[in-house]
């Protein structure tokens, strides 16, 4: 069986979940090589998974992968993301965010068709989004997400301060839309930015953030209201693991004979 080329962009910790999983749950898969910023990183983990190390998107492109799974940052969405496409690979995203900016989004889209090739949004730490698109097709609908966190996931982040070390119960600490949450926090809602796309778009999908006191991990709770359909999903997550395991799940829907 002549095996589909993967390539990665980003090596570190989701990376590592999509490519420790490449022998058990995607044998249809060869990893061909993977491109990173410390070249060092990279190289320590080309050697472990058995593939190229690139120091360049155009390298990883020479090894013509079929599809690029990218868990590496926005920015590397908006400074690869056209030329993965227009180098014969279908692209699967995790850093969702870098497709809040509709012109870059629409770009994509277009060099997308052109090139006959496909973006492959993962559900990431989220999901529900068959339901979220099926019922914006039905009627116009509200959106938005909610989110859980602990302070110390924050920390880092224009949001952090140290008194939310403190915080008793919950607070808020953002309130707006997903695409102003992307533009503060690119590493930390790229999920808000994903159920907007599958919804009411990144202008008008609301988002808050509360931080809780003694939380681990993450929630989210999307809801939305149409004429006739409403849902509240609510996703627990411990880990981020989720994100990458999200991955190899779209990766198997695609060599698999029946697609969810
Ligand atoms: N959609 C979702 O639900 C979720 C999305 N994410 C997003 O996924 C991405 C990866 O997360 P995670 O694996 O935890 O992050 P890590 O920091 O563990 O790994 C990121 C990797 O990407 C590399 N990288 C970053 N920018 C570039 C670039 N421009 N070119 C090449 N390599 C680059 C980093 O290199 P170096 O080490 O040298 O910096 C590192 O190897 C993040 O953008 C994160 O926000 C995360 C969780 C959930
Ligand atoms: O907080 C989370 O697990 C989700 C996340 O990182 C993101 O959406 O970028």
């Amino acid at each position: 069986m002549k095996k589909l080329k993967l390539a990665l962009v980003g090596c570190g910790y989701l990376s590592e979940i999509v490519a420790g999983a490449l022998d058990r749950y995607l044998p249809e898969y060869e990893l061909v090589g993977v491109l990173g910023r410390n070249f060092e990183k990279t190289e320590a983990f080309a050697k472990k998974y058995n593939c190229k190390a690139c120091s360049s998107i155009e390298e990883l492109l020479s090894l013509n992968p079929d599809y690029t799974a990218e868990a590496a940052s926005v920015e590397s969405v908006k400074n690869y993301g056209e030329k993965i496409l227009k180098g014969g690979s279908n692209f699967v995203v995790l850093s969702i965010g870098a497709f809040a900016d509709s012109d870059f989004y629409e770009q994509m889209k277009g060099v997308a068709r052109e090139n006959e090739k496909k973006i492959y949004i993962a559900s990431g730490a989220v999901g529900g989004f068959d339901v979220l698109r099926t019922a914006a097709l039905m009627s116009p609908i509200t959106a938005s997400i909610g989110s859980q966190k602990s302070a110390k996931s924050l920390k880092n982040t224009p949001l952090y301060e140290e008194d939310l070390l403190n915080v008793k119960g919950k607070k808020e600490v953002f309130s707006g839309t997903t695409k102003e949450a992307i533009k503060i926090l690119p590493t930390h809602v790229n999920v808000a930015v994903a159920t907007a796309l599958a919804s009411a778009g990144p202008e008008n999908t609301k988002m808050n953030i509360d931080v809780v006191e003694d939380f681990v991990g993450d929630e989210f709770k999307i809801e939305i209201q149409g004429e006739e359909v409403s849902t509240d999903i609510n996703i627990y997550s411990k880990t981020s693991k989720i994100a990458g395991w999200s991955v190899v799940a779209v990766l198997r829907n695609i060599v698999s004979p029946v697609v969810f």
